[in-house]
């Protein structure tokens, strides 16, 4: 099936241009494009396997395409490191929720913050020169010793800024601040990823399957707090396999089945599409016999 182009005129955020990832004999992204606009909530359906982690890898740098582009406010990224990547404003979380264990929620959004720190990071614009990286890492490592009032200011507002990351998620995460993240439930430790991820600023989000191992209540949580994200203008790019969420949160949805787009468009046309039912439904239909 030929997918139609992209009706927008707007310039998009992202832009992936025929992109592919093997990994051995599988196609696990087999000649994508898309195009995510700015203020945009996307979401990455499809059936299991089909290639949408894969697909948030190659985006945040985890992966390195076999062949085609990423390109991110008309600037190529496929094949820049993923701490250069979040950098220029792309953030993630991962599908089983990554935080470190023996760290504080807070310190856990605060480890996200890094690329906000000036007056800490001296010479940071040096750290991608091979020959010079060691003048920032030294300077930086000073002010980590001495404490100058200025960094001290920095790391308040820092702070200030992570507490507004957890009051998104009220008292599910503002009292469990001191807390070990090894501690926390599965939900506050998905809660709190995302935080770190918000706290980024990043100008696109990269959520993979923010729900998962979540009950309805949880659910409709995270849906209330997408929603909210989006009427702030965060531009979203989602894996989710709740379709009833991806139908009331999305403004565009991209279906993959086996490392192709299959499909994408609204959710009104989605929800009408045969080959859509067909990959995703059906499928989900025949597992369904299996169990
Ligand atoms: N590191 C890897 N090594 C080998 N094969 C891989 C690797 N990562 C993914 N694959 C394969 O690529 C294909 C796409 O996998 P991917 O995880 O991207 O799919 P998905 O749509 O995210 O699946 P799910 O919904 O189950 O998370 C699958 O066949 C998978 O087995």
């Amino acid at each position: 099936m030929t997918i139609p182009p992209d009706t927008g005129t707007d310039i998009p955020l992202l832009e992936v241009r025929s992109l592919v990832k093997t990994f051995g004999a599988v196609r696990a992204v087999d000649d994508v494009s898309f195009t995510i606009q700015p203020g945009h909530t996307v979401s990455l359906i499809g059936p299991n396997g089909s290639g949408k982690t894969s697909m948030l890898n190659l985006i945040s740098g985890v992966l390195r395409p076999a062949k085609g582009q990423v390109i991110f406010q008309g600037k190529r990224i496929s094949g820049y490191s993923p701490e250069r990547i979040a950098e220029l404003g792309i953030a993630r979380t991962f599908q089983n929720g990554r935080v470190f264990g023996n760290m504080s929620v807070r310190d856990n959004i605060l480890v996200g913050m890094h690329t906000h720190l000036d007056a800490a990071r001296p010479f940071a614009f040096l750290r991608h020169i091979p020959v010079l990286r060691w003048v920032s890492l030294l300077a930086e490592t000073t002010m980590a010793i001495l404490r100058p009032p200025h960094v001290r200011a920095e790391e308040q507002k820092l702070l200030a800024e992570a507490r507004q990351q957890m009051e998104r998620f009220g008292e599910r995460l503002l009292p469990r601040e001191e807390q070990l993240a090894y501690t926390l439930s599965y939900a506050n430790r998905r809660r709190t990823e995302i935080a770190r991820g918000l706290a980024l600023q990043p100008h696109l989000l990269l959520l993979d399957e923010p729900t998962a191992g979540m009950n309805p209540t949880e659910t409709a949580e995270v849906l209330d707090q997408l929603q909210k994200l989006r009427t702030e203008g965060q531009t979203l790019l989602l894996i989710e396999h709740k379709l009833d969420l991806v139908m009331q949160v999305s403004d565009h949805i991209l279906v993959m089945d086996g490392g192709k787009l299959i499909a994408q468009g609204t959710p009104g046309e989605i929800q009408n599409n045969e080959q859509v039912i067909e990959a995703y439904i059906g499928r989900r239909r025949s597992l369904t016999r299996q169990m």
